[in-house]
């Protein structure tokens, strides 16, 4: 287990079919640009349905370390930003907890201003790198100090004036190609990102939505090519930020796995970008109606109506990794319980996420007797339907969740359908980004519960 964190070892064991109506927390993707581009904004941005997570109370913070005002009242979050180009030096290193998003995101967003930023966090997301952002911004002029490998704590000065760049994407990353343009914000001239391959597009449509000139071309082969003009006005926004779909990933699964269940899930993010587990879903056999489509802020939503199903095995293709990266450990406790083989590929990312996320989730999957092969970037899963003999053979077997919380909330699930009970070392880690997530299951009927002794 990982270093020094107070752990919370929970349990879940073969429930009735689950029942009900959730309405899913705030995207995170989206919440962690409220905060961002609220606090940047001149005048006022008011967000609702702001994800409460730790990881976005994190960014919260910092952008009230650099200058903005952030407040709620009632179930509103209101931010007073400070102008673009106005944010102020941070007077202690600025604690981003175990969020890539957040602390990456960042580093673009002040890297470029002529003072000191230090950027820390806990030990997974210590251990991850950070040289994916620090590369360019290197490039346009920002002078780095980093602990070995390019790993946080991270210490950043800009230059007197930063240089504008053109930047390809390396690997498949939102969260690179965001902290570019937002770097690209402090900077004169046209910072431009090219992405041969499509992310999540948020970054883009949100700094549209608070005035910023930006355009993207798309190539004949899918190449997009972003372009943003720096040092331009940004205005303060209302936002009303739809339902996590990576969130939903969880009482959906557990919905299709519990037999005789049914389940509503309203006001889910339906963003092309972010829509690939519900594609790989549906080719597997899932019952889901997708009802009430509807543009919410900008984006699409809608409402799943999600009935238990029998399951089989499909290969997912990589190049729709992007569109469901956060989504492979939920999906892989789906293909447990498929009829046949599940083979996933181009998972090469997931080795950099909070916890090596293949490694992680193949480790879970054997000790709850599940027949899988870990590829370099490749995870295959031999299902059995109706889980028979799938779960823990001893209560002092426990899935090792490394500090990451779309592992614990996996495993918690698998637990629901499994014929014996599925522990994990540790749920405290959940509220990072899904503090309603043991409430909103026990309310559909779920039997997860807290357990004293960890393994
Ligand atoms: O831009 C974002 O909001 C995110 C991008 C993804 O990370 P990568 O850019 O590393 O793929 C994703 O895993 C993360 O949870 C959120
Ligand atoms: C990868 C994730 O988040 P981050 O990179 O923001 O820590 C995630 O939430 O699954």
């Amino acid at each position: 287990m990982v270093h020094g964190a107070v752990l919370n070892p929970a349990v879940a064991r073969k429930s009735e079919n689950l029942a009900g109506t959730i309405r899913i927390p705030g995207d995170k993707s989206i919440s962690h640009r409220s905060f961002m581009l609220g606090g940047l904004a001149s005048g006022q941005t008011r967000i609702s349905g702001l994800l409460e997570g730790e990881d976005v109370l994190a960014t919260g913070r910092a952008m009230q370390a650099m200058g903005a005002h952030v407040r709620k009242e009632g179930d509103t979050w209101i931010i007073d930003g400070v102008g673009n180009g106005l944010l102020l030096e941070p007077e202690a290193p600025l604690d981003f907890g175990n969020a890539g998003t957040g602390v990456r995101l960042t580093m673009g967003l002040v890297g470029t201003y002529g003072f000191e930023a230090t950027f820390t966090g806990d030990a997974s997301l210590s251990s991850r790198p950070m040289g994916r952002v620090l590369d360019p911004l290197r490039l346009m002029g920002v002078q780095v100090t980093a602990a070995e490998g390019d790993r946080l704590p991270v210490t950043l000065r800009g230059p007197d004036i930063a240089v504008p760049i053109t930047y390809r994407v390396p690997m498949a990353s939102a969260q690179v190609k965001s902290a570019v343009l937002l770097a690209g914000l402090n900077t004169p001239g046209t910072t431009t990102v090219v992405e041969p391959v499509m992310t999540r597009d948020h970054t883009e449509k949100m700094l549209t939505g608070f005035g910023a000139d930006l355009s993207v071309e798309t190539d004949a082969d899918g190449v997009r090519t972003i372009a943003l003009q720096g040092q331009g006005k940004l205005n303060g926004q209302e936002i009303d930020v739809p339902g996590d779909p990576s969130s939903t990933a969880f009482p959906l699964i557990a919905a299709l796995l519990v037999p005789g269940s049914r389940v509503t899930i309203e006001n889910v993010l339906m963003n092309p970008t972010r829509t690939g587990l519900i594609t790989t879903l549906l080719e597997m056999g899932a019952d889901i109606a997708i009802e009430n489509r509807r543009l919410a802020g900008g984006e699409d939503v809608a409402d799943l109506v999600v009935s238990a199903s029998d399951l089989r095995g499909v290969t997912v293709p990589p190049e729709r990794a992007p569109s469901m990266i956060d989504e492979y450990p939920a999906l892989a406790i789906a293909a447990a319980f498929a009829e046949g083989e599940t083979v996933m590929e181009g998972l090469e990312e997931l080795r950099v996420k909070e916890s090596d996320r293949l490694s992680a989730v193949a480790a879970g999957l054997k000790i709850n007797g599940v027949d899988c092969e870990e590829g370099k970037a490749s995870l295959t899963v031999r299902g059995v339907p109706g889980g028979k003999g799938l779960g823990s053979v001893s209560p002092t077997v426990a899935v090792e969740t490394h500090l990451d919380h779309r592992i614990a909330m996996s495993f918690l699930i698998m637990g629901l359908a499994a014929e014996r009970p599925v522990r994990v070392d540790d749920s405290a880690i959940i509220v990072t980004s899904f503090p309603e997530f043991m409430d909103m299951m026990a309310g559909l009927g779920a039997d997860i519960s807290a357990e004293r002794k960890a393994a």
